[in-house]
């Protein structure tokens, strides 16, 4: 039994979190909000689970360092100098950060990583998600994890190969790019869709969550394997043993 500290614990997913700690004989070590003091959180908890907002991963990362307790960060829309942080961060304590939490979608990343591998650059990768209205990022965070194993896949960079929307006279789909396209509406817990697209075939992958509570079981499962684990960065996969 772990004492699970949540920051962003009024939210949809710390609410969810919450219930998931409960669910799996865990203590709430107690959540934090924005204003809250993440340092004495991770002092009051043997791990950190962030689902908050982005300008809030600096303090997080500084706490978890600071009271030498893991940290799991599913917070979405990260910027490169983010990752830079958790990298950093990693050099001291166990750190996993992912855009998506649940099995299904790290073993969907598995697939598309080979497909994306064994197809080749005359099948267009286009990736489409939809989620809630109050989502705030976009892409999503759980598409541009699986742009990153499409791109592993074909051993490209998706930095160079991400097309990230269209409007316009875009002019006609350049080879070998990934594309992206976010919907948004109602409650939807968050849907996504890689799309393979080759002449007069198409080979589709979806993965439908139908409540965060896949997300949050996901996130408990992880705090728990990095109390294990010596510092380092970690993803899904090593916690599931895909
Ligand atoms: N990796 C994964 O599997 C998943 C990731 N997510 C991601 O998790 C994040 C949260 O999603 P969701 O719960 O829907 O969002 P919500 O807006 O419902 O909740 C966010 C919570 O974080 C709090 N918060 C905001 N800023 C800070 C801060 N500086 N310090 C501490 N807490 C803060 C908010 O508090 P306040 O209201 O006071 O501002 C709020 O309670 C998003 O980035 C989302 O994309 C979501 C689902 C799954
Ligand atoms: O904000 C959400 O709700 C979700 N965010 C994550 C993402 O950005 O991929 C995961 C999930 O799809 C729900």
């Amino acid at each position: 039994m772990a004492r699970i500290g949540i920051i962003g614990s009024a939210g949809r997913m710390g609410n969810a979190l919450q219930a998931a700690v409960a669910a799996a004989g865990h203590d709430f070590a107690g959540g934090i909000d924005k204003g809250g003091d993440p340092l004495e959180l991770a002092k009051a908890s043997d791990v950190l689970v962030d689902f908050s907002a982005p300008g809030a991963l600096e303090f997080n990362l500084d706490a978890a360092i600071h009271a030498g307790v893991p940290i799991v960060v599913g917070t979405t829309g990260l910027e490169e100098r983010h990752h830079w942080l958790i990298d950093a961060a990693a050099v001291s304590v166990p750190v996993l950060q992912t855009g998506n939490t649940s099995l299904g979608v790290t073993l969907l990343a598995h697939l598309v990583r080979e497909a994306a591998a064994r197809l080749g650059e005359d099948w267009d990768i286009e990736i489409v998600e939809t989620h809630h209205r109050m989502k705030v990022d976009a892409p999503s965070g759980t598409a541009l994890l699986l742009g990153e194993a499409a791109a592993k896949g074909r051993g490209v960079s998706l930095a160079e190969e991400a097309v990230r929307g269209r409007d316009g006279i875009t002019g006609a789909r350049k080879a070998g790019t990934i594309g992206f396209a976010a919907l948004r509406g109602g409650s939807v817990a968050g849907d996504h869709s890689v799309h393979f697209l080759a002449d007069n075939e198409r080979l589709t992958f979806s993965h439908l969550a139908e409540n965060r509570a896949i997300f949050a079981k996901g996130a408990i499962r992880a705090a728990q394997w990095l109390l294990d684990q010596e510092p380092g960065r970690y993803t899904m996969p090593e916690v599931l043993g895909l």
